[in-house]
């Protein structure tokens, strides 16, 4: 069993990336980090969410281009966590010096998951943690979870649970949220017929946070896709709007804590209430049927 620690960050790719960078500073809250790379090969954009080097990254690219990486918990060797990736047949790329630097991180190995989603593992790097402020006022604490495109959840639930170290905290019809620590999830498994990752989840201090955002978004003409609402899940109230190439970004606030070694998820049937307990309905194509 390989066991994560946390998320570290998501890369994309965009052809468009001061669009990217403008709304990841203008409308998420993010602060810029840094810049490498350069016109002619390409350049990547690091940003900034809470105190660590950088979470979200966007760079020159295919933005069907998707990367999930992952801190491995304190101890656990990149080195055994590639021979049990090969062992069970996920062929593991070793990231080369060049692939390290872009990712400012010491190294990382790379596969993907069954649903051909790209993850990276990354050796424990102690992060500086430096000060984070908000580019905008929204009281945004920082990245939380992802929603990743799963061909075949059940499936990709035993590779998650079986391989990586996750624990399902509830599923909706066959659809787990995925927890790594005490957070209700960092991995939302979503039905769909390609891989990628499907929504970026930050999390934003109160329901204040959200309303506020929904009026900010409305003003600035960015499309809300789902919400505000609240999860019965997690019991979270959340907003989903739309982002640059089509990506959806989530906030959400108030997500619970599971404690209990003794958690038992919870059955929620695929339909709309299991999405939104105060009945918003998405505008989203994978959450209709
Ligand atoms: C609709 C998606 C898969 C979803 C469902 C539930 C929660 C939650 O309980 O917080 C999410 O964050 C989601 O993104
Ligand atoms: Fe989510």
């Amino acid at each position: 069993m390989i066991d994560l620690h946390d998320i570290r960050y998501v890369r994309l790719g965009t052809r468009d990336l001061d669009g990217a960078v403008r709304y990841a500073h203008d409308i998420l809250g993010l602060a810029e980090g840094g810049r490498s790379g350069n016109a002619k090969n390409g350049q990547t954009v690091y940003l900034r969410s809470d105190t660590r080097d950088h979470t979200l990254v966007y760079h020159d690219g295919d933005p069907r281009d998707h990367t999930v990486g992952f801190d491995l918990r304190e101890g656990v060797a990149l080195d055994a966590a590639a021979a049990e990736l090969e062992r069970l047949g996920h062929p593991v790329h070793r990231g080369s010096d060049a692939e390290c630097a872009q990712r400012r991180v010491d190294a990382f190995i790379q596969f993907r998951d069954p649903s051909g989603n790209r993850i990276e593992l990354l050796a424990p790097t102690p992060q500086a943690g430096r000060p984070f402020a908000p580019t905008r006022p929204v009281a945004n604490t920082g990245f939380s979870h992802v929603g990743l495109r799963s061909t075949d959840p059940v499936r990709d639930e035993a590779f998650w649970t079986g391989v990586l170290s996750a624990k399902v905290s509830d599923r909706i019809g066959a659809a787990p949220l995925l927890r790594i620590d005490a957070v209700h999830h960092k991995i939302a498994l979503f039905p769909s017929a390609f891989a990628g990752v499907q929504h970026i989840n930050h999390q934003v201090a109160s329901i204040d946070d959200i309303m506020q955002s929904w009026y900010f978004l409305q003003e600035r003409g960015v499309r809300t896709v789902f919400g505000p609402g609240r999860h019965p899940t997690s019991g979270a109230m959340f907003l989903y709007f739309e982002g640059p190439d089509g990506m959806v970004y989530e906030y959400s606030s108030g997500v619970s804590q599971i404690t209990d070694p003794a958690h038992r998820p919870r059955q929620f049937p695929f339909e709309p209430a299991s999405f939104c307990m105060w009945g918003a309905r998405p505008d989203i194509p994978e959450f209709r049927r």
